[in-house]
C-alpha cells in the first residue's frame, strides 16, 4: 500500500447545506501540502470526512489501493492516518513524556498496563525521548502541560500524533492561537519530519504557506477552486479575488 491518499467525487451535506462537495484530492507520498480557503470553506468539515468523523454523503477515498469511504475513524487511524485538532485536546496536568508514553502505548494496544514490564517500559520511554527530540520538546518533557507555552503544546500535540506512526498526517491549524514569533519554529518542526510522512495542513497565514508547502489546494464554498505550487497558486487571479480584503491574503 502507498501513502497516496486520494478522494474522487467527495461531498457532505448537512441538511441542504453543502459542505464539501465533488472535492477530488490527491495527498502524494511526502506531501507538504497546505489546504487553504476562506472561513467557512469546509477545510475542516474535509479533514472530518478524511479521518472519518463524517461519513460522506457522496464519492470515495483510497489510500493507496485500499478504500477507506465507510472505515471507521478507528480503522483509518490503524492504517496510519493521523490528525491534530484546531483546539488544544492535551491533559494539562500530564508531562509531555507521559503524554507520549501513553499515546505510544495506546499505539501498542497496552491500554492501562503501558507500565508493565519493565523491559518493555524502557522501549516506551526511549520511544518517547526520541519523539520529544525531534519536536524540540526534550528539554521540556517532565513540565506539565499546562506550564508550556501554547507554541510548546501544539508541538506536544503532533508528537501526540506522532505517536501512532503515521503515514499521513493531517494538522488542523496547527499554529491556531500561537503568537506569530513562535509559529515559524512550530512550522520548522512540522517541515522536519521524517520526509516519507504525507502532511496535509490547514492554516490562515499567508505566509507560513507559502514558506512551508510544496502544493496548495484551495477550496471555496465546499469545492476545490484550484490547486499548484504555491508559485502557480501565489498568480492565480481567482485566488486573488477569493482572498481580496482577507486578512493575511498579501502574499497571494
Ligand atoms: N456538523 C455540522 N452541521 C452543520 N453544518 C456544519 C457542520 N460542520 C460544519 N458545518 C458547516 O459547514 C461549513 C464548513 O465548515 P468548516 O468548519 O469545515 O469550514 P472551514 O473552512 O474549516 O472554516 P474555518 O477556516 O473558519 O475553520 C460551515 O458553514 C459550517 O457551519
Amino acid at each position: 500500500m502507498t501513502n497516496t491518499l486520494r478522494t474522487h467525487g467527495l461531498g457532505i451535506s448537512f441538511g441542504a447545506f453543502r459542505a464539501v462537495n465533488d472535492v477530488n484530492l490527491t495527498l502524494e507520498p511526502g506531501a507538504r501540502q497546505a489546504l487553504i480557503g476562506p472561513n467557512g470553506a469546509g477545510k475542516t468539515t474535509l479533514i472530518n470526512l478524511l479521518t472519518g468523523v463524517f461519513m460522506p454523503t457522496r464519492g470515495t477515498i483510497h489510500m493507496g489501493d485500499r478504500e477507506l469511504t465507510s472505515l471507521s475513524a478507528h480503522k483509518r487511524a490503524r492504517m496510519g492516518l493521523a490528525r491534530t485538532f484546531q483546539i488544544n485536546t492535551l491533559f494539562p496536568s500530564l508531562t509531555p513524556l507521559l503524554s507520549v508514553v501513553l499515546a505510544i502505548s495506546e499505539r501498542e494496544g497496552l491500554g492501562a498496563v503501558w507500565w508493565r514490564p519493565l523491559t518493555r517500559n524502557k522501549a516506551l520511554f526511549d520511544e518517547a525521548h526520541t519523539l520529544l527530540g525531534r519536536l524540540k520538546l526534550d528539554a521540556l518533557a517532565d513540565v506539565p502541560v499546562a506550564e508550556l507555552a501554547y507554541g510548546k503544546q501544539r508541538l506536544l500535540e503532533i508528537a501526540l500524533a506522532m505517536a501512532a506512526r503515521p503515514r499521513i498526517l493531517l494538522l488542523d491549524e496547527p499554529a491556531a492561537g500561537v503568537p506569530e514569533d513562535e509559529s515559524g519554529e512550530l512550522f520548522e518542526a512540522i517541515a522536519e519530519l521524517p520526509q516519507d510522512i504525507s502532511i496535509l495542513f490547514i492554516e490562515h497565514d499567508m505566509k507560513l504557506v507559502f514558506r512551508f508547502s510544496k502544493r496548495i489546494s484551495v477550496l471555496v464554498a465546499g469545492q476545490i477552486l484550484t490547486e499548484g505550487t504555491p508559485a502557480e497558486i501565489g498568480v492565480d487571479p481567482r485566488v486573488r479575488e477569493v482572498y481580496l480584503g482577507h486578512a493575511g491574503a498579501s502574499h497571494v
